[in-house]
């Protein structure tokens, strides 16, 4: 009974989750289709603005990335069953954006604007690709394990949890982290660019600069020298990009 509830609960922060990533589509991108976007909603002073905004980003910042940690995790699965941990994470970092969404005070000041309609056109292809380069690196990552639900599956079956993998499927051999390359080029890519956007694409760019550090190094803790090998061959975010020496002795080749 126990594990149908969690996995009731896995789909339903799974649901949440991907109603939240397609709000943040529309949101980022200011689509005429969602209520309020990242340039539309209640107008407030320019230094309020900052200040909230600010604040906004540092709260889904600092959710992401305490809750990520692993000392966080060994914590926290004392608490809830180890199957729903990721679950709850999903659930939570969704509804930090959901708190951003509704607390976001438009910036409108247009930073530049491209009228051009082929390099208007180009930008929103790049807009797009970086999406669809978020959503397929999720898959190719594993997709259902990130959000959660392999978990729930698993502890429903009787099945033991995944030993974690080093995996580098496409993306992985050209950069080490694409997901986070998606949200580059999806937050950065717009034809018309407000000092909000660019607040909003700053400030998270700064902090998955920041998450990156922190997840690579849980990487190396768990993959030891061969995610250090991948460190030094691949780049970070752009092919070639972003490679860090090894610090941990690469074995000589036989
Ligand atoms: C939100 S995903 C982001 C993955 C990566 N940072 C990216 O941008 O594509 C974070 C999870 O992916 C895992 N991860 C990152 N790179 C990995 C790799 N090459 N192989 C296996 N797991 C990886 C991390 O341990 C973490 O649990």
């Amino acid at each position: 009974m126990a594990r149908m509830v969690q996995m009731g609960f896995a789909l339903v922060a799974y649901a949440v989750f991907f109603a939240t990533f397609l709000y943040l589509i529309a949101f980022v991108g200011d689509l005429p289709i969602v209520p309020v976007t990242i340039d539309r909603g209640p107008e407030a002073a320019p230094a309020t603005a900052l200040a909230v905004n600010l604040g906004l980003i540092a709260l889904f910042g600092l959710q992401h990335s305490a809750m990520a940690r692993q000392g966080f995790k060994r914590w926290w699965t004392g608490i809830v069953p180890p199957a729903a941990e990721r679950s709850v994470y999903v659930l939570a970092a969704s509804l930090m954006l959901i708190l951003l969404f509704w607390g976001w005070r438009p910036m409108p000041t247009t930073l530049w604007q491209v009228d051009n309609p082929a390099g208007a056109a180009l930008l929103w292809a790049l807009f797009a690709s970086g999406w669809g380069i978020v959503l397929l690196s999720t898959f190719l990552i594993n997709h259902f394990e990130l959000f959660g639900l392999q978990q729930a599956w698993f502890a429903l079956r009787d099945r033991a949890a995944a030993a974690p993998q080093f995996r580098q499927p496409f993306f992985y051999r050209f950069v080490r982290h694409p997901l986070y390359s998606g949200f580059f080029i999806a937050f950065w890519a717009t034809p018309h660019m407000t000092a909000g956007h660019l607040l909003f694409a700053a400030g998270m760019s700064a902090w998955m600069l920041l998450a990156i550090r922190a997840e690579e190094k849980d990487l190396i803790a768990v993959f030891g020298r061969d995610y250090e090998e991948y460190r030094a061959q691949v780049g970070m975010l752009a092919p070639g990009i972003g490679r860090t020496a090894a610090t941990l002795p690469i074995a000589p080749a036989e």
